[in-house]
């Protein structure tokens, strides 16, 4: 999927939801345990209620791989459900991938062609050769670390390096780097002051926002100060969706917390 796509999605839908997939067994609705695959159940309940809400859905690879090859498979299952069923819908491996060159590589094909996920992300830590083996894939996008929504961010990411914190190096190194049309980042909707910052450097990038609803952070503080001139932001939502209801009503009452986050996008979008 390209990001003309994706911009256009997110007018025709006039949202930029983004829907966490982080299934934990421990908090779905007890009767999907009955069921053969309970995980990837879940998942179509949910994607079944919410998909006209929202432009893109993020599992996160560890709630699968916690539960081994079944979990896999579930993962597996899901995404084919949505290319098949929806494939105008952005989807995003949240993975947290990077290695040394020929090993992206692997990463890349596993996460783009074996389970054919249209972004992936990636940590910036060991540099270029570690994230330029993603950029490589044509209408695949790599989501980069940036400025993460927990508290440890401020243990290295806000540090200076060369008079300049680290998540700005960050930024405007990898500008220079190959491909790098197909870079987005990750900033956390906790860290919604360093917004108008980041926009300096990158001003026309996709940004994926994690940590409103769960961690707190403002819907409306990030589009204040993060919303470029596509808009150019996927603000996402994982707990504070999915676990809305442990009840047989768990899907509808996630459309509903969907829809509301949907509802407050619309009035920012038709204010723009
Ligand atoms: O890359 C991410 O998506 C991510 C980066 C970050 O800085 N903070 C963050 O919470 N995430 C992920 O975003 C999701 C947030 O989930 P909730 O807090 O339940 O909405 C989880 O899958 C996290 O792993």
């Amino acid at each position: 999927m390209t990001t003309q796509q994706l911009t256009e999605q997110i007018i025709k839908k006039k949202s930029f939801l983004c829907i966490g997939l982080d299934v934990d067994l421990n908090k779905i609705p007890q009767h999907l345990l009955q069921t053969e695959d309970p995980i990837f159940e879940f998942n179509k309940a949910i994607i079944d209620a919410t998909h006209h809400l929202c432009v893109a859905y993020k599992p996160n690879t560890a709630f699968y791989e916690a539960y081994g090859l079944k979990g896999w498979k579930a993962l597996e299952k899901t995404i084919n459900y949505l290319n098949d069923n929806h494939p105008d819908i952005f989807t995003i491996a949240d993975a947290k991938r990077g290695d040394i060159g020929n090993t992206s590589t692997m990463y890349a094909k596993a996460f783009f062609e074996d389970l054919a996920f249209d972004s992936v992300t990636v940590a910036p830590y060991m540099g270029k050769d570690s994230v330029e083996p993603f950029l490589a894939f044509k209408d695949k996008h790599t989501i980069m670390l940036a400025l993460t929504s927990n508290q440890g961010a401020f243990d290295f990411q806000t540090k200076q390096v060369e008079g300049k914190e680290l998540y700005k190096q960050v930024l405007e190194t990898s500008k220079n780097w190959k491909n790098s049309e197909n870079l987005m980042y990750v900033v956390g909707a906790t860290k919604a002051e360093y917004f108008a910052e980041i926009r300096k450097i990158v001003p026309n990038s996709f940004l994926l926002v994690p940590g409103v609803g769960a961690q707190g952070g403002n819907l409306q503080d990030v589009c204040k100060y993060g919303m470029s001139k596509n808009v150019g932001l996927l603000i996402n939502s994982s707990r504070g969706i999915i676990y809305a209801s442990s009840n047989d009503d768990f899907a509808q009452a996630a459309a509903a917390k969907a829809e509301d986050l949907q509802q407050q996008m619309e009035v920012v979008l038709n204010n723009k």
